[in-house]
């Protein structure tokens, strides 16, 4: 599905470039879920960016490459593209769910318009009621009203806002979806739900999902492989049951070793750290 060669990219002009991936290489297959964790800074944004080809605010390629095996979706035929032209492909073959639900969604326009803008062309054949009604029924089965096509983004919960953007990018049937911390700031029973979701949707369309999280709970839920990044470089990947048994690289061990632990004495976590005395 996608094969990244040597891949380094990062920030600013070449006078002064700041390396945010350094030397990556990773193949990513067919119908699985996987996960890219790593702390904060460690390139997992930047690397999900260059994966989906959004050049902006900077980002620049500087060496290597990402290459997608995708098929047309109007004539099913091979479609291998380098993602410097992946722009072409957002919102039909690609998609991707974002962060900040709010951030992302126009506050002054209604859900509806903003899912029926950013269609292809193919899926706005029939009659608008026809496109309504098929939304509606996409929505329903996550469980999402109708009334939510009529609301604007502020009517509704941020849980509701980011399970709304999920069915979105789902709803064009994407070869691939890239979802960026889709949970982060939101409460673990809202967090589950959305986590389920992307499940449900990956299962039913036999597509790849790639998840960029910091909190390695969210990956051992539901990524099939993960992948440690670390100072801009993929430190280790495999099947995500085998790195949690039994992790390879340093660095996975110190992050798997620092999850709290049900049974745990507390005091000898955060207590004892700072040495307060119970
Ligand atoms: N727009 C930008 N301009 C300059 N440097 C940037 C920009 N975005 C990110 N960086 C830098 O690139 C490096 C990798 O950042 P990136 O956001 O990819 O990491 P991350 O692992 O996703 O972190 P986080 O979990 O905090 O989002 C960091 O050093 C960061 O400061």
């Amino acid at each position: 599905m996608i094969e990244i060669k040597n891949l380094r990219a990062g920030y600013g002009r070449p006078d002064a470039f700041i390396p945010a991936v350094d030397d990556i290489s990773l193949t990513i297959g067919d119908n699985e879920i996987i996960g890219i964790a790593g702390e904060s800074g460690s390139g997992k944004s930047t690397l999900l960016r260059t994966i989906y080809g959004d050049f902006t605010g900077g980002l620049k390629l500087r060496d290597g490459s990402v290459t997608g095996h995708f098929k047309d979706p109007e004539t099913g035929r091979p479609l291998v593209c380098e993602s410097s032209t992946f722009q072409k492909l957002w919102w039909d073959v690609i998609s991707y769910v974002p962060q900040g639900s709010m951030s992302v969604l126009n506050p002054i326009m209604k859900i509806e318009k903003q899912v029926t803008d950013g269609l292809p062309a193919r899926e706005k054949r029939g009659s608008r009621q026809e496109l309504r009604s098929r939304l509606a029924s996409f929505l329903a089965g996550f469980g999402l009203p109708e009334t939510v096509l009529d609301s604007y983004p502020h009517q509704l919960s941020g849980g509701m806002r980011q399970r709304v953007l999920v069915a979105i990018a789902a709803f064009v049937n994407p070869q691939l979806i890239l979802a960026d911390e889709p949970t982060t700031a939101l409460d673990v029973v809202v967090q589950k739900r959305i986590l389920l979701m992307l499940v449900e949707i990956q299962r039913r369309l036999k597509n790849t999902l790639v998840l960029v999280s910091h909190d390695l709970g969210v990956h051992y839920q539901i990524t099939d492989r993960i992948a440690i990044a670390y100072k801009g470089k993929i430190v280790e990947v495999g099947p995500t049951d085998e790195v949690f048994s039994n992790p390879q690289h340093d660095y996975t061990k110190a992050l798997i070793a620092a999850l709290p632990r049900i049974g745990q004495p507390r005091q000898e976590t955060a207590r004892g750290a700072v040495g307060v005395i119970v």
